[in-house]
């Protein structure tokens, strides 16, 4: 049983809010002014990661007071509770194990008595054996030839994760070229078959339902180009594989339940990389590297388990990030990675964090009275320097920021790489310092400006400064650190979820506006005038049919 306490009424909470009243009017500057061992006592190290929260609008109270707050919200019992795969996500009945996928120990991991590890095991050599197939070229398509292109149909979980992984280790990929393929869009798989050859393309038709709209629609297009192409029924299984938790539903879209990679209801479709949905993963930069992803994040997972909270990365993040959503009403996150590899880090989390804390209702089904989830969002460093940055710097609104950077680049190409680190230590020392009316006046004085131009221009070239960041620093994007970044995050999420007392690791926003297009599809197959929605979504569905 997960802990089921409102955190707004605990004494910490109350001592937090007394509290903001006091660090608000401090100014980061200041706080750094008066310590010099700010950096050596607000930063931690994993392995080869670097957490510095110092930059943040934190004394030593707030995360005495936060850790406490943590504390008194059981944080630790919740813990305990998912690891031991007790029934967390109740609203679906299910435990919530995507750590045993990754548990590379294999201590024994119980759902309703049995151990899942064999079974997740059973996977993974299955996973290796048909990586390995293709990779070598042994696995031949219907022409004999080895496979050259794989496709992976998928969206949401089952396709944010394999698309961050492979761009973000691309520096470790084969000679396979990827493909994926999410949207119900037409152009999406249109233009991804154009290039390829039936005979060299192997499809994963990733779903863990295997009842997701976009990717049947996918499948069965893919399969149709497939047969038209020259493949034969009996070939399917030559270029078809299944990445579900129903095999009914595989079994009924014709591909060999041999070709199917199982996983389990207990793997939340945002949490599934780690299962056999990263089989694209697996395949583009070989099983070993998979499994070094896999022992990446169970490190991270045993480090959460056991680490002190104060010494605890996924603890810290989620506890810092809850002073700024609760205390500051910062309404947003933003994650920026100063590495071009990791460009869809930020997209990933905006599944993993939205689609789990993006919820309203209480753990008692009540609805809650203060805020939760962030809103999630991002762009590699440093084209976001040039695109949003502006608001962050001198917009009126708290954004806390995350920048990531590895020190060492895969792509060690002249000054690059010291460019790019150049603006990342930048970057969160300006957010931080700003720019003062002095240092400004200075500055055009210095430029030769007059008077009155100072006076006019002065307003618009300060920066206040005292904006908040985390700088993540990674000695090197490796499948084993990256591991353990994709798990530093999913335990945030989690710690986070455990404070709001909401359930994390279901879904229920999502299946509103499934519903309606269901009902709403077969209203678009005829020419007849609709009216029995609203005007507005009459108006629209006519004018739609009148143009198209
Ligand atoms: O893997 P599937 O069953 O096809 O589901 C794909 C996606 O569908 C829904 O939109 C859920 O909200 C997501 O969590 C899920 O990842």
């Amino acid at each position: 049983m997960l802990p089921n306490i409102d955190f707004t009424t605990t004494q910490s909470y109350k001592y937090l809010a007394d509290h903001y009243i006091d660090v608000v009017s401090e100014s980061l500057k200041g706080l750094f002014d008066s310590d010099n061992e700010r950096f050596a006592k607000f930063s931690v190290q994993f392995e080869d990661i670097l957490l510095d929260y110092s930059k943040n609008r934190v004394t030593d109270q707030t995360i005495a007071l936060l850790l406490q707050l943590a504390k008194e919200c059981r944080l630790n019992d919740a813990i305990h509770a998912m690891f031991s795969g007790e029934v967390i996500n109740a609203t679906e009945g299910r435990p919530v194990l995507h750590v045993a996928l990754r548990n590379r120990s294999n201590t024994p991991i119980l759902v309703d008595g049995k151990d899942v590890m064999p079974d997740v095991n059973k996977v993974l050599q299955h996973m290796k054996e048909f990586s390995e197939a293709i990779i070598s070229g042994s696995w031949k398509g219907y022409t004999g030839k080895p496979i050259t292109d794989v496709v992976n149909i998928g969206i949401g979980g089952s396709d944010l994760g394999p698309v961050m992984v492979t761009e973000a280790l691309k520096s470790y990929k084969n000679h396979l070229n990827l493909h994926f393929v999410s949207n119900v869009d037409g152009t999406h798989i249109a233009e991804t078959l154009k290039g390829l050859n039936a005979e060299t393309t192997l499809f994963l038709i990733a779903s863990k339902t295997f009842t997701t709209q976009e990717t049947m629609a996918n499948a069965h297009s893919a399969r149709d180009w497939f047969i038209k192409s020259g493949g034969k029924d009996e070939d399917v299984a030559k270029h078809f594989a299944a990445l579900s938790t129903n095999a009914d539903g595989v079994g009924k879209f014709g591909i060999d339940t041999k070709n199917m990679f199982e996983f389990w209801d207990w793997v939340g479709g945002r949490y599934s990389l780690w299962s056999a949905i990263g089989l694209s993963i697996a395949l583009s930069i070989g099983f070993e590297n998979f499994t070094e992803l896999l022992a990446g994040a169970h490190a991270m997972d045993n480090h959460f388990k056991t680490a002190e909270p104060e010494q605890n990365l996924p603890t810290i993040l989620a506890l810092v990030g809850i002073w700024y959503n609760n205390f500051f009403e910062a309404e947003t996150n933003a994650i920026l990675p100063y590495d071009q590899y990791m460009h869809r880090f930020a997209a990933y989390f905006q599944q993993g964090d939205m689609e789990s804390n993006g919820k309203h209702v209480d753990r008692n089904g009540n609805h809650v009275e203060y805020s939760t989830g962030p809103i999630i969002w991002g762009e590699p460093g440093t084209n976001g320097q040039h695109a949003f940055y502006q608001l962050i710097h001198q917009g009126t609104k708290l954004i806390p920021c995350d920048f990531i950077a590895p020190a060492q680049s895969h792509n060690p190409l002249g000054e690059h790489h010291t460019m790019l680190l150049s603006n990342f230590f930048a970057q969160t020392e300006a957010l931080m310092n700003g720019k003062s009316h002095e240092e400004v006046v200075a500055e055009l004085k210095a430029a030769g400006k007059s008077p009155e131009e100072i006076e006019k221009l002065a307003p618009f070239k300060e920066f206040e400064g005292n904006r908040p960041t985390n700088s993540i620093l990674v000695k090197k994007i490796t499948p084993h650190s990256l591991g353990s970044l994709i798990a530093m995050y999913e335990h945030k999420i989690f710690v986070q979820g455990i404070i709001w007392n909401i359930y994390s690791f279901d879904q229920w926003g999502v299946e509103l506006g499934k519903q309606l297009a269901g009902k709403i599809l077969p209203e678009l197959r005829n020419n007849d005038e609709i009216k029995s929605h609203d005007s507005s979504t009459n108006g629209l569905i006519n004018k739609y049919k009148a143009w198209r």
